[in-house]
C-alpha cells in the first residue's frame, strides 16, 4: 500500500533512503539549505553528499518543515536522517511547528543517527523523549539500523536492517515503508541495544582504520573486531540492552561493514589519523559527518559511569583528543596484562 513519507536530513543517508522508499511511495526529501534542495531538484542528483546517482523523477523536495509535516500528516513515516548533533535543534522546531495542527503531527517518528549526544550522553530515542516529553501528542519512536553504506542502497544494491522499536504500530510503518525491493527489515523490540550497537562501531571502525593504515595486518584487523564487540556488549548489558542484540545486525552486522568497508567514513578518519594527518583537516575534508569522531569520548565517558572495561574505545577516544599518537595507543592496547577470553555473550554470572 502507497504511503506518505517524509525523511528529514539530504545528506548521504537520507538521499539514499529517499531513493529507495520513493520507488513504490510518495517521498518528500527535506534539507534546511535552500541552494542545496534547488539543486537535488533541478540536477536530478545530490551532488554533494550523494555524487553520481540519479535521483527517481517521483521524489519531491522541500526545505518547509510544515511542507514535510503536511505530507505525512498522522497517517505516514516521518524519518529524521540528520546526524546526532542536528537532532535535539531538528525535534525542537518540529515540536514548535506540531503545536498549530497537533491532531495532524505524525504518530511514527523513525530515526537514523547512530551515536550518543554530546554533553547529555543520551541515545537518539532518548534526545527525542525528552524533546517531546509531556506533550500530549508525544509520537511513537523508533530506529533504523544495520549494516548500510548509502551509496549501495541508493544503488539498489541488497540490504539487510533492522527497525527496533517498542512500538508494534511503528515496526509495522517502518516494514510496509521500506521492506520489499532488496530491502530487508528485521524488527526488534531492543531499542536501546539497536542504538548502542550503532553509536560504538563508529569509534571502533576508527581503531581499524588506525591499525590499517599502519600496517598491523589482517590478524589486527580481526582482533579489534571481535574485542570491539565484547566492548560493546559489555557496555550494552550495563546499560540495559538485550546480550543476543549485540550478535544481530546492528551489533556485529554493522561493526563489520564499517570496520572493514573501504566506503565507512569513521574507518577513513582513522586511515587518515594513522597517515599523521590532523583530526581538524580530517574532519574538514571529509565534507561528511563521521560519527565516532564525536561520539567516542561521550562512550569512554558511559563505561566510566557504568564500570565497564572499554581499552580499544578509551586507545581511540586519546587518539582524537590527541593525549597519545596512533602508534602509541596501539602499543598501549598490546602491552595490557594477559586476561581470560570471555564470549561477547557472556557466562552465567561473568561479565564478558
Ligand atoms: N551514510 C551512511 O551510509 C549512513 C548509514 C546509516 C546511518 N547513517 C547515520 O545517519 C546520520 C546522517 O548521516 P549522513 O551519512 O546522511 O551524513 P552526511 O554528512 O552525509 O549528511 C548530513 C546531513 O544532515 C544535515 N544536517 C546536519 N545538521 C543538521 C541540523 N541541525 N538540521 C538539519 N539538517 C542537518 C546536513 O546539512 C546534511 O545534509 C548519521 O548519524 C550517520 O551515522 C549513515
Ligand atoms: O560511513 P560510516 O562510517 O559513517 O558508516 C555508515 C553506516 O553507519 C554503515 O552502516
Amino acid at each position: 500500500m502507497r504511503m506518505n513519507i517524509s525523511i528529514l536530513g539530504a545528506g548521504a543517508w537520507g538521499t539514499a533512503l529517499a531513493c529507495h522508499a520513493a520507488r513504490r511511495h510518495a517521498v518528500q526529501l527535506w534539507g534546511r539549505d535552500a541552494a542545496q534542495i534547488r539543486t537535488l531538484r533541478t540536477r536530478g542528483e545530490n551532488t554533494r553528499y550523494l555524487p553520481g546517482v540519479a535521483l527517481p523523477e517521483a521524489l519531491g523536495f522541500t526545505t518547509e518543515l510544515n511542507a514535510a509535516l503536511a505530507h505525512v500528516g498522522a497517517g505516514g513515516l516521518l524519518v529524521l536522517a540528520v546526524p546526532v548533533a542536528g537532532l535535539r535543534p531538528l525535534a525542537q522546531a518540529l515540536r514548535a511547528q506540531g503545536q498549530e495542527a497537533p491532531q495532524d503531527f505524525p504518530r511514527h517518528v523513525l530515526v537514523l543517527a547512530k551515536g550518543f549526544e554530546q554533553g547529555s550522553r543520551l541515545l537518539p530515542h532518548q534526545v527525542l523523549e525528552q524533546v517531546f516529553e509531556g506533550w500530549a501528542r508525544q509520537p511513537a519512536l523508533g530506529v533504523l539500523s544495520g549494516p548500510s553504506f548509502a551509496l549501495e542502497v541508493a544503488r539498489g544494491l541488497p540490504v539487510a536492517l533492522t527497525a527496533a522499536s517498542a512500538d508494534e504500530g511503528l515496526i509495522q510503518a517502518t516494514v510496509r515503508a521500506l521492506h520489499g525491493g532488496g530491502m530487508r527489515i528485521y524488527a526488534s523490540a531492543d531499542l536501546l541495544g539497536v542504538e548502542v550497537g550503532g553509536a560504538v562501531k563508529n569509534v571502533l571502525a576508527i581503531a581499524c582504520g588506525v591499525s590499517d593504515g599502519l600496517e598491523q595486518g589482517h590478524n589486527a584487523r580481526a582482533a579489534l573486531i571481535t574485542r570491539g564487540l565484547a566492548e560493546i556488549s559489555r557496555l550494552g548489558l550495563a546499560m540495559g540492552a538485550r546480550t543476543e542484540t549485540f550478535m544481530g545486525l546492528s551489533g556485529l552486522g554493522d561493526l563489520v561493514l564499517t570496520c572493514t568497508g573501504e566506503l565507512s567514513r569513521n574507518r577513513r578518519v582513522g586511515l587518515q589519523l594513522a597517515a599523521g594527518k590532523p583530526l581538524d583537516r580530517i574532519v574538514a575534508e571529509l565534507g561528511h559527518v563521521a560519527e565516532g569522531v564525536y561520539t567516542a569520548q561521550t562512550v569512554l565517558e558511559l563505561a566510566l559511569a557504568h564500570q565497564v572495561d572499554m581499552p580499544i574505545t578509551a586507545a581511540v577516544a586519546d587518539v582524537l583528543g590527541g593525549r597519545r599518537s596512533p602508534a602509541e595507543a596501539l602499543r598501549n592496547l598490546l602491552a595490557r596484562e594477559p586476561q581470560p577470553e570471555v564470549s561477547p555473550l557472556g557466562e552465567p554470572g561473568v561479565q564478558p
